[in-house]
């Protein structure tokens, strides 16, 4: 099989837990189904065996570790390197069997092989130094990706595909040069902009491909190494660079869950799938904890207009919950074959015309006035600072302010009156939260409280649902719950709340029974349909 110039593009990322456990199904069954009428170009994470904490990046990052340590020796460091060839040799042998594909097999273990053994000299020659650079740390974690790729294209043309796989990880010295000093300007001048204009040197990579192009997740060395500018998870956003740059119709996030819950599946039984939700709601829900996407994916893809689904490898045939962006799509609008073809939703979307109207909807005929879902954010501390009074209010929240962004510390809910601040962080970063305290301590008395939650009430123009804050509390109330800060306004389409962590599952599970109360008719294959809503 190989590109059509009649065929509108897909894009299709998949996570690092699916290319480990469920490959087959992705290049035996979704692949070549979406390749009957798209052309589909594909993204791939590093692959892990069973979770993402003893995946191969978070090998690859424990390698970097013992590389840079003075206590380690080469031999700690030869065992994980091993681990990762041993792992990714046995996958490939696991997945092509066939006598057939023999060449394919050899091919891909060779390759396999090259690629571990020149980390190993790159890794070694770290550890001679004790020290790694940002750029240097981007180039070890792209061969986790370089490496999962390698399987999933070595997989796809054992079935008969014909493949490609595509490096990404110097797309940004090809688009932008390599010299570290403008690099960093560029991309802290607009951030967004940086990543849209690595999209015509992607572009430009996938047009050479033949087949079907296999592109690695990883998309650096970016300033400041990719994993500190982007974080974990950035292949979402490599993903979403590439639909920019295809011009796609739809980026696609397979996962392990079927798409987006009013609730964490795992931990509410009683959540709903949502068959749609806004950019806006989407990026709030992953902020306040939902982490089934990277943030600034969302971003990108509402820029460019294209719609986001997500769905699950383990469901195929289920619609997902699709994004939508807050304009129409160029590329909706040609001649090309519906989505519609493999899922029903998206289709009477079109069809109906609902598509994107000028204030904003998409969906179907339902009109609905309750939020959307509830989240959960863990780890939090909360910071009260009582003023001493030697400065005035504004100016008090300035130089709070000025010593967090010193220390790297970003606040996730804020509440003041005259004399007081009260300040939501994330307490993973210990260390630092007990320097700011200290440092406050100059303003004030400050006291910090540990082991709280932030709870997020997410929906669109929430600000406008009169009742919701009151219904919200009551029902908190009603279980007993303390509540320790309240943040309405800020965004239009939340309310947020800190509780004690060991109350935010009740929490959570009240407000989803007595606020959500979606109607039972809005069921559809236990999937919410919404909007479009009243203003
Ligand atoms: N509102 C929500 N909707 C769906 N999933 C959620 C939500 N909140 C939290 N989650 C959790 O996010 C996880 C994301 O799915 P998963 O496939 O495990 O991610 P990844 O592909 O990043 O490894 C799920 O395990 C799910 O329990
Ligand atoms: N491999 C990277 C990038 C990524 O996006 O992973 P995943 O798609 O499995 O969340 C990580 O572990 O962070």
């Amino acid at each position: 099989m190989t590109k059509s110039q009649s065929k509108p593009w897909i894009v299709q990322k998949y996570g690092g837990t699916s290319v480990g456990k469920l490959l087959d199904t992705i290049t035996g069954s979704i692949l070549p189904e979406h390749l009957q009428d798209y052309n589909v170009a594909v993204v791939c994470s590093a692959r892990s065996g069973t979770s993402k904490s003893k995946g191969t990046t978070s090998l690859l990052l424990d390698a970097i570790k013992l590389a840079t340590s003075s206590k380690a020796d080469t031999s700690e460091l030869d065992h994980v390197i091993d681990v990762i060839k041993g792992e990714h040799l046995q996958a490939a042998a696991n997945e092509i069997t066939s006598e057939d594909s023999a060449d394919i097999l050899s091919n891909l273990q060779l390759l396999i092989q090259k690629d571990c053994e020149q980390l190993r000299t790159f890794l070694k020659a770290t550890w001679t130094l004790g020290e790694i650079s940002d750029r240097t740390q981007d180039r070890v974690l792209a061969v986790g990706e370089t490496l999962s790729c390698r399987i999933v294209t070595g997989s796809l043309r054992s079935k008969g595909i014909s493949a490609e796989t595509v490096v990404l990880d110097d797309i940004v010295q090809a688009a932008y040069g390599r010299d570290q000093r403008d690099l960093t300007r560029a991309y802290r001048s607009n951030p967004s902009e940086f990543l849209q204009g690595l999209s015509d040197t992607i572009w430009k990579r996938m047009a050479s491909c033949t087949g079907v192009p296999v592109i690695t997740g990883f998309f650096g060395t970016m300033p400041g190494s990719l994993l500190h500018s982007v974080g974990r998870g950035y292949s979402d956003l490599c993903a979403a660079l590439c639909a920019v740059a295809l011009n796609a119709e739809e980026l696609q996030i397979w996962k392990e869950v079927d798409g987006i819950f009013t609730a964490d599946p795992r931990k509410i039984k009683t959540a709903r799938l949502l068959a749609t939700v806004t950019s806006e709601e989407a990026a709030e829900l992953t902020y306040y904890g939902s982490e089934v996407i990277h943030p600034l994916t969302i971003e990108q893809i509402d820029t460019a207009a294209i719609p986001l689904r997500l769905k699950n490898v383990k469901n195929p045939s289920g619609n997902g919950t699709i994004i939508y962006p807050s304009k129409p799509s160029p590329a909706s609008s040609g001649d090309s074959p519906s989505l519609g073809a493999l899922t029903s939703t998206y289709t009477s979307a079109l069809s109906k015309k609902t598509f994107m109207t000028a204030n904003g909807y998409y969906g179907e005929t339902q009109y609905r006035r309750k939020p959307t879902a509830v989240t959960v954010k863990e780890d939090i501390t909360v910071l009260n600072v009582k003023s001493n009074g030697t400065s005035r209010p504004h100016m008090f929240l300035a130089r709070v302010g000025e010593v967090l962004e010193r220390h790297d510390i970003n606040i996730d809910l804020i509440s003041s009156s005259q004399q007081m601040l009260s300040l939501a962080v994330c307490s993973t970063k210990g260390d630092r939260i007990h320097d700011v305290t200290a440092e406050l301590c100059e303003f004030g008395v400050v006291t910090a409280v540990k082991n709280m939650a932030i709870v997020s009430v997410v929906g669109h123009k929430m600000r406008n649902m009169t009742g919701i804050a009151g219904e919200i509390f009551h029902a908190l109330a009603s279980a007993k719950i303390n509540i320790y800060l309240i943040s309405q306004g800020a965004s239009e389409i939340s309310v947020s709340f800190v509780v004690e962590a060991r109350d935010a599952l009740l929490a959570t599970e009240v407000v989803h029974t007595n606020v959500m109360r979606i109607p039972l008719h809005c069921e559809q294959e236990n999937t919410f349909i919404r909007g479009p809503w009243l203003y």
